[in-house]
């Protein structure tokens, strides 16, 4: 066991790749406004000019599309596992820093080390999640290219890129609570891909909204560090993500109730 967390930790926080990284506006791939706003822009048209395009065109065969859609699903499952794991190692393997660094990090702190290495890679697999829209326009399941999927999809590459920019405290839980979840979301996808749907689709949900409120009881302890202590990096940043939150919580509460709640009245009063 002591093994294999040493190993972990090796390829996960202390490789000279990862503990070396420095996150710096300009050089480092995708850090700049002009990339994460091409990147928003290209993916929001395409989108859109798809969708009207499927409109006239027969949808992929599920024969193709289904094991494109089961590699995807299961890519996005494994490297959210990977960051989740290399998160956590990160935020643990330093005793002088763990759990209150994780949430408030200095005002003048350096971006670099591992902890923004997995920010990064975090960032540039929200531009792999964008997948999942093309996969949804070649199968035609028009239902599931909702307001929320769009919105989600496009906003959070610029919540990441903000994470980055203004070396944002909280952002290490952010990874971590966000790649568990995306673990278990993306092993659903998989799982319905292979066509073996699980029962517990509802709890993916539930995971998710779950997410957000222990956001908002760590941004609650993050700001009372901020004001009764030296200050925390990268406040305005937070305002952005608390309000990102805010919107997928209600969005999600939404779904929740027109998929799961009233589904259950409506078998209440036939049974
Ligand atoms: C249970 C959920 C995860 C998904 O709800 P849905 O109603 O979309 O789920 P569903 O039962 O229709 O999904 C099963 C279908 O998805 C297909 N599918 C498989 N992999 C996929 C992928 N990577 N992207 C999109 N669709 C995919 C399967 O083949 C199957 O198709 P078929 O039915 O043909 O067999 C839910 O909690 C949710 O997130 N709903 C919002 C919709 C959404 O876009 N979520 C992801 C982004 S938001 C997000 O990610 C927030 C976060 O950060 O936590």
């Amino acid at each position: 066991m002591a093994s294999v967390h040493s190993t972990l930790t090796y390829w996960l926080v202390n490789h000279p790749k990862i503990s070396n990284f420095t996150w710096t506006e300009g050089e480092t791939f995708g850090s700049t406004v002009f990339f994460v706003s091409l990147v928003v822009s290209v993916y929001l048209s395409a989108t859109f000019l798809l969708r009207h395009a499927m409109v006239s065109l027969p949808s992929l065969s599920p024969r193709i599309l289904k094991p494109i859609t089961a590699v995807h699903s299961l890519i996005l499952c494994l490297l959210s596992l990977i960051m989740a794991v290399g998160c956590t190692l990160s935020i643990t393997s330093d005793p002088t820093t763990r759990f209150l660094h994780a949430i408030c990090f200095p005002v003048h702190v350096e971006p670099n080390g591992p902890v923004f290495f997995w920010a990064q890679v975090f960032y540039l697999s929200k531009i792999l999640e964008f997948g999942d829209t093309l996969l949804i326009i070649l199968g035609k399941s028009f239902r599931r290219l909702s307001f929320l999927h769009v919105y989600h999809h496009a906003t959070v590459l610029f919540m990441c890129f903000i994470w980055l920019r203004t070396r944002q405290s909280m952002f290490p839980l952010g990874v971590l609570t966000n790649s568990t979840v995306h673990v278990i979301m993306y092993g659903y996808y998989f799982l319905c891909a292979v066509g073996c749907r699980p029962k517990w689709k509802r709890l993916v949900t539930d995971f998710q909204l779950v997410q957000f409120i222990f956001c908002f009881g760590i941004l609650a302890l993050m700001l009372s560090q901020h004001f009764s202590g030296s200050g925390c990096s990268g406040i305005w940043g937070i305002y952005f993500t608390a309000a990102f939150n805010g919107s997928l919580l209600a969005l999600f509460f939404n779904f929740r109730s027109k998929n799961y709640v009233k589904k259950t009245t409506e078998v209440i009063k036939l049974s």
